[in-house]
């Protein structure tokens, strides 16, 4: 009898509780679905049945939503979770300069193990304490050491292309799986200190672990069942997983133990005078220097603490980076114009010096390749996606957004309205012109966000996009890949099927090409 009466009530708190869940549901699909378009949604699997299975799936239907709905804000439902995406300038400067909005949670979740509570995804007073904290590692000073850093490892990265150029015989080269092994020098030597040698081919076993985590992270973004943590644990990548972090753990700890103890040394400090002699002879600052160094509250930062900043900075810094130079280089050779006025500008600056140095003061000057950096970032921004969750209901403007709910702002559309830019599929960097920009928004154009999470790395960003560019551009010529038709229109229209050596977008957190980003250099 006892039982009977036990069970009854158990299945009425459980049909309670389905009511309460449904009729909340309600009220928040209400509110969401009154306010925004959207694609036609499915109770409980909300549109996860239409956005595929890839992440070039993902990218395809997006795309094709951005044009649906005019490059206006919309909203799609990931199951039960609603996320508004916003487009339209007006709410995107809304969101990026609120100080309220900075909370991040889906799916930056998925690279706690990995980031923990560092810079990239941490919140709150935390957050602010690092900001503050990190924010020096960027004063032009230090960003004059690891000038020097990106100086000496382009170097050994032209060389590399001159070898490959020369094996290749004018035939196309891939240049996102070349780049890629420059922006992990960089990364590695300016955050630690130590040089890595992907570049030569010899790789130290941090930039396996590091291209390890940064292939299985966009694996359970993408995957429904590998985001659970209990099913992860269950799957053959966890153990890859483990093992990655395992071993930069181990390696960390060697190379912060070097690192104190030549900090401890006297001749140890940053930058603090121009004298070319002393300066050559001085240790170079590593972003590490600067956390071993650090108090929180009279307290040095724990190993964790500094494990987290490192590999936020090794996260963030090199596939971006990566990103941009890369696709750069495929603009510029389908633009032979561009490529000729950013070649003429260099010849200004060096004249037919191929091996000199940029200069930190002749890297500001270098304004026209500044544009051709902006344009490209319009069409492909490194990061095409950035997010925020409302902890609080929140009014955006003329929009209600209830708590809890995803606020996604896609940068790759916001770059491409053509409600900001006339012909947006069109490479035209004159279009950033000071002149041009007088009625512009400025948050029509957000590569590396803005406000208060903006980029931290973005003048380092801009230094080594420079330095590569320069002096690539001094020693090659850069032609496109012979059989590639395809205009940038194209790449970015969901429908169009890519042919050989053209590229096939994707996004695995960084925008990438499945197909690799072929063009050919020719000696100058
Ligand atoms: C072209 C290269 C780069 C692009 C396009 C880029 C873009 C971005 C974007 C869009 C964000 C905002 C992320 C978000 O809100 O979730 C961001 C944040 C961040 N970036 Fe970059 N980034 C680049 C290079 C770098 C580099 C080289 C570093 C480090 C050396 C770096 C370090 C960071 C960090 C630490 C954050 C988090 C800042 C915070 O939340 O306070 N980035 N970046």
């Amino acid at each position: 009898m006892f039982e009977a009466v036990f069970l009854v009530a158990i299945s009425a708190i459980v049909v309670l509780c389905w009511v309460l869940y449904g009729i909340r549901y309600e009220r928040l699909v209400k509110h969401i679905d009154h306010q925004f378009s959207g694609p036609q949604s499915w109770p409980v699997v909300g549109n996860l049945s239409q956005m595929g299975m890839s992440p070039d799936a993902h990218l395809r239907n997006l795309l094709k939503w951005y044009k649906q709905y005019n490059y206006k804000n919309f909203r799609i439902w990931m199951g039960p979770m609603p996320y508004v995406l916003f487009i339209e300038c007006k709410y995107v400067e809304h969101v990026l300069s609120s100080t309220a909005l900075t909370y991040k949670q889906d799916p930056y979740t998925l690279l706690y193990p990995w980031l923990g509570s560092g810079l990239l995804t941490g919140n709150g007073h935390h957050w602010a304490v690092r900001r503050k904290l990190i924010t020096p590692s960027f004063h032009f000073r230090i960003l004059k050491d690891f000038l020097h850093i990106i100086n000496t490892t382009s170097n050994r990265f032209m060389k590399l292309l001159e070898q490959e150029s020369d094996a290749s015989q004018g035939q196309v080269m891939d240049m996102q799986r070349l780049v890629s092994r420059l922006t992990i020098d960089v990364i590695c030597e300016t955050a630690m200190g130590t040089r890595v040698n992907s570049i030569e081919g010899r790789p130290s076993p941090i930039v396996g672990a590091i291209d390890d985590l940064c292939h299985i992270i966009p694996e359970r973004v993408f995957s429904i069942f590998k985001r659970l943590d209990w099913f992860f644990k269950f799957t053959s990548l966890y153990r890859i997983h483990q093992q990655a972090l395992n071993t930069l753990q181990v390696e960390f700890a060697q190379i912060i133990e070097q690192r104190r103890r030549l900090i401890q040394t006297s001749n140890y400090q940053a930058a603090q005078s121009d004298d070319e002699l002393l300066d050559a002879k001085r240790p170079k600052m590593a972003f590490l220097d600067n956390l071993i160094t650090a108090k929180v509250d009279g307290k040095s930062l724990t190993f964790q603490d500094i494990f987290e900043e490192v590999s936020t900075f090794m996260f963030e810094g090199h596939d971006t980076t990566a990103s941009a130079i890369t696709f750069s280089i495929w603009c510029m050779a389908r633009a032979p114009d561009v490529q000729q006025r950013a070649h003429e500008e260099q010849v200004i600056l060096y004249g037919n010096e191929k091996e000199r140095e940029p200069t930190y003061e002749e890297l500001q000057d270098m304004k026209y390749l500044d544009l051709v950096i902006k344009e490209t970032l319009r069409l492909f921004p490194s990061v095409p996606f950035i997010f925020r969750t409302a902890r609080e209901p929140s009014v955006i403007i003329d929009k209600y957004v209830p708590q809890g709910t995803t606020i996604a702002l896609p940068i790759m559309a916001i770059g491409h309205s053509p409600h900001s830019f006339e012909e947006p599929f069109e490479f035209r960097p004159e279009r950033f012109e000071a002149t041009e920009r007088t009625q512009a928004n400025a948050f029509d154009n957000v590569p590396f966000s803005a406000g208060p999470r903006n980029c931290i790395g973005q003048k380092f960003a801009l230094l080594e996009l420079k330095v590569t560019l320069s002096k690539l551009l001094r020693r090659f010529r850069i032609l496109p890949a012979p059989l590639a038709k395809q205009t940038i229109a194209q790449v970015f229209n969901a429908n169009y099927k890519p042919g050989p050596q053209e590229l096939k977008l994707h996004m695995p957190i960084t925008l990438k090409s499945l197909t690799g980003v072929p063009v050919r250099l020719q000696r100058r």
